[in-house]
């Protein structure tokens, strides 16, 4: 690790530091952040006629662990995709533009986007379940970049690199408690594991910035609150967590920055607590499911329940008489 790295870590460490180092950041959507690692410009994706992104600016602070949140279908996955480079935005002639730690990223391949710094953990798809949970890891060093991932497989491309980059796998391998796993095949690991493999894989090659989707869905109640561990561990060492989460809980308890997206658009940002009473955050939620836990019933005022409780029965009448 760098010495600016672990200075950072101290700072990073420090719940009070981070908190008055947020605290203030406006709670607008598009707010700037006191030292943004990413920033978005103008980026939108259509599908057909359908608007799945259409982000005006968004900054992600360095050294900080943001949510990105939203209903189903609120385009965060498309998001995520676009700014890794596996996805091209609609708007990619007409100024979509981003960039992370000072380069820009717009004009990149998704191979360019990792090397620079930013990774994203991959779900184990077939091909990778059918490989050891070692030969993943040892996959995860060469950046993750899509196709080629699958390609380098069978390349014998390590030379005299290979031991030095085996022995950081295993390093890595039993900081997450999987080294015991290390011939195993990587799909005959319990949901928990394969999210430790991913997050694991990810760090191979030394990001500065690591995006989860979802990574705790899948996992047992016994390895969430280790997986939580991990991801706050890796903030406090400097690094910058970028998520994407359903579970309310868990954005709350550790997010230091909640961003929120709703039919494409970023409509709120801030503080877990505030953002998650924000009513147009109750609104997108309520409006695409109304059985979502935000975490806190609590939040609902009587109001919004009698609303909620209203439109409910106004559905149940409508099915009764289709
Ligand atoms: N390749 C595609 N072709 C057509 N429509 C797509 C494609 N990918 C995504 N969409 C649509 O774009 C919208 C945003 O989808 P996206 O998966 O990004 O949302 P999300 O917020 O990640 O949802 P979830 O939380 O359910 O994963 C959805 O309406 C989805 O159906």
């Amino acid at each position: 690790m760098s010495e600016s790295t672990s200075t950072q870590g101290v700072v990073h460490a420090d719940p009070a530091a981070r908190k008055a180092l947020m605290s203030d950041v406006d709670r607008t959507p598009g707010a700037a952040k006191p030292d943004s690692i990413l920033v978005v410009d103008n980026i939108t994706r259509q599908f057909g006629g359908m608007t799945a992104v259409d982000v005006d600016h968004l900054e992600v602070q360095r050294g900080v662990i943001t949510a990105l949140i939203g209903p189903n279908g609120a385009g965060k996955t498309t998001f995520f995709n676009l700014i890794t480079g596996f996805d091209r935005p609609t708007s990619a002639k007409t100024g979509a533009a981003w960039s992370f730690d000072g380069a820009k990223l717009d004009k990149t391949s998704a191979s360019s986007v990792a090397k620079a710094g930013m990774v994203r953990t991959f779900q184990l798809t077939k091909a990778l379940s059918r490989m050891t949970v070692i030969d993943n890891m040892m996959l995860g060093a060469q950046n993750q970049a899509g196709e080629n991932l699958f390609k380098s497989v069978f390349k014998p491309l390590w030379g005299r690199q290979e031991k030095e980059i085996e022995a950081k796998a295993e390093e890595l391998l039993a900081r997450f408690k999987l080294l015991e796993k290390r011939d195993d095949y990587a799909g005959s690991l319990s949901g928990g594991q394969r999210k430790l493999l991913e997050m694991a894989r990810a760090l191979m090659s030394d990001p500065k910035m690591i995006m989860l989707d979802e990574p705790m869905a899948g996992v047992n109640p016994a390895l969430t609150q280790s997986l939580l561990g991990h991801i706050q561990s890796l903030r406090d060492e400097g690094m910058t967590v970028l998520f994407v989460e359903h579970d309310m809980h868990v954005v709350r308890h550790i997010s230091d920055w909640v961003a929120v997206m709703a039919e494409g658009r970023l409509v709120a940002e801030g503080p877990a607590d505030s953002v998650m009473s924000d009513a147009a955050v109750i609104d997108a939620y309520l409006g695409a499911h109304h059985d979502t836990d935000l975490g806190d019933d609590a939040l609902l005022s009587d109001e919004k329940m009698e609303e909620i409780a209203e439109e409910v029965a106004a559905e149940a009448a409508e099915r009764e008489e289709a």
